[in-house]
């Protein structure tokens, strides 16, 4: 494949868009989207209405290759190098009709994203479309916290979130049966990494097995936000500049861990015995669930014993207390929102084994202050002593 770049023709939005998060200092970083789903569940509609809808963003589009957009007219096909007008024709970069970007990534994902963003300026935001088979784990791990690519290629991209679409009609059968990896499923592993879930094909299933399989979803994945869709059709905004892996996140983390809680019934109360309280509702599939704890107001002291909490869990793959290390025990996603008794709040956010807690930093006083913290780990081997051993970290105030 050839190493230059085509040129491009710079094109206007073709809709006034609401903007998406930007500034003009050159820290600015673009935002980068990774959709992976189901096979056949919609992802490539979901990714061929963007490129062909004059929704008015900007947006480059990574896919596996150009197959899907075949009957998508592109404005401009650029297949020569600006320095080498004679360079082999290589389609690696398509301009579309309404602005968008759409770029190949059939060899690496690194190059054509390299290639891409030396076009910065051409597009506002990056989509990266995994194939059906594809756990976002790994792919999420590489743009964020990602020290090698912090120095490279993140300091003009950043993480922005992982959409996952769930085909709603053979969604659950696929998560029940997916037995593509042993043990672990591919699909399960997509939900947990997942921050918005687009159930799609709604058209053709009942309301009743719909709210099935959110509910499932729920239960893999109580942190995800979840929507509704038919031909994958969504206000971009819903899984653009979502900004789910840095601590501005503080409202969304709240809302969606506070949602949870309500909906779900938890009680913030780890002594509870209440069956229809969530927590008391061990949910596992093949080794995979998710465990929710509710948390008070920290002390510095129990800050520091959370930290190292979650640092031995995650890097060690065992528990503080736990001198032996165990591969049945792995966190594919964290997430958590807590106080601590010098009055600030903190964000954590986690992709396997890399994590981060940050202050947070846009608290809007008009949602208030969450009465308690609470804390999602989603992952392997999470079971009741997992549990104990952490609200026992968390107790001690
Ligand atoms: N009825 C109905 N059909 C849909 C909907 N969304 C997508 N489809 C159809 O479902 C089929 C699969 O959709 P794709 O978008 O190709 O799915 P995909 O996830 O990209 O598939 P792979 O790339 O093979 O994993 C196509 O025939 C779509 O037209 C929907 O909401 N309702």
């Amino acid at each position: 494949m050839d190493d230059d770049i085509p040129t491009l023709i710079q094109a206007e939005p073709t809709l006034e868009a609401p903007p998406l998060e930007q500034t003009t200092s050159e820290s600015y970083t673009v935002p980068l989207t990774i959709i992976c789903g189901f096979l056949g569940a919609g992802k490539s509609t979901l990714v061929r209405r963007i490129l062909s809808e004059r929704h008015g963003y900007r947006i480059a589009v990574i896919m596996n290759d150009f197959g899907d957009t075949a009957d998508i007219e592109a404005k401009t096909i650029n297949v020569s190098s600006p320095d080498d007008p004679t360079a082999e024709s290589t389609e690696e970069i398509l301009e579309l009709a309404n602005g968008c970007l759409c770029c190949s990534i059939k060899d690496s994902g690194i190059a054509a994203i390299e290639k891409l963003m030396s076009r910065k300026g051409a597009f506002d935001h990056i989509l990266l479309e995994t194939t059906g088979l594809a756990d976002p784990g790994p792919i999420a791990s590489m743009f964020w916290q990602n020290e090698e690519f912090t120095q490279g290629l993140g300091r003009d991209i950043h993480l922005d979130g992982v959409v996952c679409v769930v085909d709603a009609v053979f969604g659950k059968q696929q998560v029940e049966e997916d037995r593509s990896v042993v043990e672990e499923g591919e699909s399960l592993r997509q939900i947990a990494g997942a921050d918005v879930v687009l159930v799609n094909k709604t058209d053709l299933v009942s309301t009743e097995k719909v709210e099935d399989l959110e509910r499932l979803i729920g239960q893999i994945n109580p942190v995800a936000t979840i929507h509704r869709t038919v031909q994958s059709t969504i206000d971009l905004k819903h899984i653009m500049g979502i900004d789910a892996y840095t601590s501005k996140a503080a409202s969304l983390a709240r809302q969606t861990l506070g949602r949870n809680s309500t909906e779900s019934g938890d009680c913030h109360d780890d002594t509870c015995q209440d069956e229809h309280h969530s927590h008391f509702h061990h949910y596992e599939l093949r080794g995979i669930s998710s465990l929710q704890v509710s948390v008070p107001t920290l002390t510095q002291e129990a800050f520091d014993h959370l930290d190292e909490w979650i640092r031995t869990l995650l890097w060690e793959n065992r528990l503080p207390e736990e001198t032996s290390t165990s591969a049945d025990k792995q966190v594919l996603r964290c997430k958590g929102i807590f106080q601590t008794d010098s009055g600030s709040t903190y964000v954590l956010q986690g992709v396997r084994s890399i994590y981060e807690i940050s202050q947070a930093d846009d608290i809007n006083p008009d949602i208030g202050v969450p009465d308690s913290g609470k804390l999602v780990f989603i992952g392997k081997g999470l079971d009741a002593k997992v549990r104990s051993s952490l609200v026992n970290v968390v107790g001690r105030t």
